[in-house]
């Protein structure tokens, strides 16, 4: 079956280099020169591109799906790589070429070229011409900047999509804009800069058809340099808005279930470009006289290309083993995603050890959007795996012994490299668990040995995890220290943060548009965090409540009434009562804790029909039915509540308020269950902890 990564046998993300030519002779015969390995030519499926010299964690070669060197013309590019995209485009769909690489490596020559040496996508536009020439069909044309991520609108508000009718026209917009889009008013930053050819069928009114986008990026630069012309926070804007899309075609590459769009900008922009299948071509710009800065463009394209073999790879394990489960099980994003279970009977190689009581201790595996993806993280995992898989089962057991203090599982981790079968254990009881975000905190702090201990725990029932691992194996000799790990992608962690791609339309003063800004934007993580920290720091603190809350309290303060009086019949004095009778404790403690801590699922709102034949299954039923309308109450709240009253409530500050009433012009009622309040950038325990207070004050 084909994956999700190809289409018609295509991958939907082609890596390729584009070698930008050393005007020293003697560059090109020195030690940092790269070289091109070819095994079968110009035909050959993968190159490894290399380097004599040795960068902080290089390897000794990097694959790539193909490389242009100087003496391949810009014209072969457009005959191998590009007119099949172009091809797609009259067919209907988007296509992406997008050129990224450290500073100066030859990005906008490539693509924008110049008058006399025009680049791919004037070449590509002269093509396009004519095969719209031939089908009746109209070509118009968008030119966009993303700088310092806000989006410009370069032809400006009035003309947004420009048709075009032969290649001068377009010429002397793309060209013409050297002179007349620096703008006055505005410091001169450097930006991605996109060029965006629609197609349409018949005439221009009658609906764009499929999309070209041509995107020349800003020049990658350490943020650590010292030398820097530029200021560093424009430097870390700019790698982080690099990483984000990064990010988003190595999760399209890999075939993850979660892309994370919403890490910039451009991602949130160029997302409908990007997604259902859509092809890109992510050229990669080397000068010959390499950088390490070229170096880490080069390691992620090579770990963007490689992911994609990855997913094809376990494709064919999977037709095997009938095991129809992503790669993707390893990703942080998808441990996030729910609370997974794992038993003690689902698989011969998953083992119980302990006792099992009745008391389910649950644990959640959640690693958050914003830390949860890394590219180089993964890559240390599978140097600790291949290096040294005892030291990894060791460290993910120290890991997870030390978050999980009250559980005892053994699980059997098969990893099918190794042949070998790693047991990763738990001290404690449970018969289940779900590591909860808290836990997900600390491995990410423990970073790659303990985010390697998350996913061993997080594997769902049924999963063999021998795909994940060896998967995980390919890369093997990545050896960058965590802490530089860090480092590097400090700007590219990102939060997941509900923002919308509502576009808002702003002058500027060279008549060109602000599609979208949002100076804060870099902030929001920061922000975010800070909300974060009051919500789990100001326990004392007690906003107004809902008065739909309060009267709800009423109702069940009258049933805690009734239930004080009642004791549960003998009968349900069973090893499974005892736990509601705890429960009942719990509940007349503080009333709300039970309701919100058993689960994170928004609960049915019906009642029970059997209801009343006891007053034990009366209470419970009814405590069930207020824990539901509380919920539904609250969710409510979220769906309706204007911004000041979405403030007074806990854990909701000025920036979640906005994500919230931002979501609801997206969506009318975007908050359909509790999991959704995920979306504003709450984990599972701050919801329940957001709950918690918010539904227990009203006891106080
Ligand atoms: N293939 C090539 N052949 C000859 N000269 C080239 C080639 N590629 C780039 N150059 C020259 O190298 C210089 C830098 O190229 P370019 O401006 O395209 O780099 P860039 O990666 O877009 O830079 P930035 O990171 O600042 O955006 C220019 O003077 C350009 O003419």
């Amino acid at each position: 079956m084909e994956t999700k990564s190809t289409t018609q046998g295509r991958k939907v993300i082609r890596v390729v280099a584009r070698v930008k030519p050393s005007t020293d002779p003697v560059v090109q015969a020195s030690a940092k020169s790269i070289s091109v390995h070819k095994p079968k030519g110009d035909e050959s499926e993968t190159v490894s591109i290399s380097f004599g010299a040795q960068f902080a964690g290089s390897k000794d070669s990097y694959k790539l799906d193909y490389c242009f060197e100087e003496s391949e013309t810009t014209g072969l590019i457009l005959t191998k790589e590009i007119k099949p995209l172009i091809t797609s485009v009259f067919e209907g769909k988007d296509a992406n070429v997008i050129a990224h690489g450290a500073r100066c490596s030859g990005k906008t020559h490539l693509i924008q070229g110049s008058e006399r040496e025009p680049g791919i996508a004037v070449l590509t536009m002269a093509e396009m011409l004519s095969m719209a020439e031939e089908r009746g069909d109209s070509i118009s044309v968008s030119i966009y900047e993303v700088s310092q991520e806000t989006v410009y609108d370069i032809l400006g508000q009035e003309k947004r999509v420009v048709p075009v009718k032969s290649l001068s026209e377009f010429q002397n917009l793309y060209f013409g804009l050297k002179k007349s889009q620096k703008l006055t008013s505005d410091p001169p930053l450097r930006s991605h800069r996109g060029v965006m050819i629609h197609v349409t069928t018949g005439n221009v009114n009658s609906g764009s058809f499929g999309r070209m986008n041509f995107l020349d990026m800003a020049g990658y630069e350490d943020s650590r340099k010292q030398n820097s012309d530029l200021a560093h926070l424009e430097i870390t804007r700019i790698n982080k808005s690099i990483y984000a899309l990064q990010n988003v075609m190595y999760a399209l590459n890999a075939n993850e279930t979660h892309v994370p769009y919403r890490e910039s900008k451009l991602t949130r922009m160029l997302k409908d470009c990007l997604q259902g299948g859509n092809r890109t071509l992510l050229i990669t710009c080397l000068p010959r006289e390499f950088s390490q800065d070229s170096f880490y463009m080069l390691n992620l394209a090579s770990r963007i290309c490689v992911g994609s073999n990855r997913v094809m790879a376990n494709a064919a394990t999977k037709k095997n083993n009938s095991i129809a489960r992503s790669i993707s099980s390893s990703s942080a994003v998808q441990r996030r995603q729910t609370p997974l279970v794992v038993s003690a009977t689902f698989n011969k190689k998953t083992l119980l050890r302990g006792s099992v009581t009745e008391r389910k201790t649950k644990l959640n595996t959640v690693a958050s959007a914003i830390k949860g993806r890394k590219l180089f993280g993964e890559a240390n995992d599978s140097v600790n795996c291949k290096n040294n898989p005892k030291k990894m089962e060791s460290k993910a057991r120290v890991a997870v012994k030390k978050e999980i203090s009250t559980s005892k599982v053994v699980l059997d981790v098969q990893a099918s490299s190794f042949e070998e079968v790693y047991p990763c254990e738990l001290e404690g009881v449970c018969s289940s668990f779900i590591v909860t975000d808290s836990q997900s905190s600390l491995i990410e702090e423990e970073n790659v040995d303990l985010a390697f201990s998350s996913s061993t725990v997080a594997m769902e029932p049924g999963y063999s995890t021998c795909a994940s691992f060896s998967s995980e194996l390919i890369d093997t000799t990545y050896t960058e220290t965590p802490q530089k790990h860090e480092e590097r992608f400090s700007g590219a962690i990102y939060c997941d943060d509900g923002f919308t791609n509502k576009a808002q339309i702003a002058e500027r003063a060279d008549n060109s548009s602000v599609i979208e800004e949002d100076p804060t934007l870099v902030n929001e993580g920061e922000n975010l965090d800070k909300e974060n920290k009051s919500l789990l720091a100001n326990e004392t603190a007690s906003p107004p409540l809902s008065i739909r809350l309060q009267e709800l309290s009423n109702t069940l303060k009258s049933i805690c009434k009734t239930s004080s009086q009642l004791s549960p019949p003998e009968k349900y004095h069973t090893a499974l009562t005892k736990s509601k009778t705890e429960e009942v404790s719990e509940y007349s403690d503080i009333t709300v804790e039970a309701a919100v801590s058993l689960d994170l699922k928004t609960p049915e709102r019906s009642m029970p029909s059997n209801i009343g034949c006891s007053p034990w299954k009366t209470f419970s039923a009814h405590s069930s039915k207020l824990k539901n309308s509380a919920v539904g109450e609250y969710l409510k709240f979220l769906n309706t509540a204007d911004k000041e009253d979405l403030k007074k409530l806990k854990g909701i500050g000025e920036r979640r308020a906005t994500y919230i009433v931002e979501l609801r012009e997206e969506s009318p009622e975007p908050f359909k269950k509790l999991d959704d309040l995920k979306d504003i950038g709450l984990s599972e325990k701050q919801i329940k902890g957001l709950l918690r207070k918010e539904i227990g004050e009203i006891f106080h």
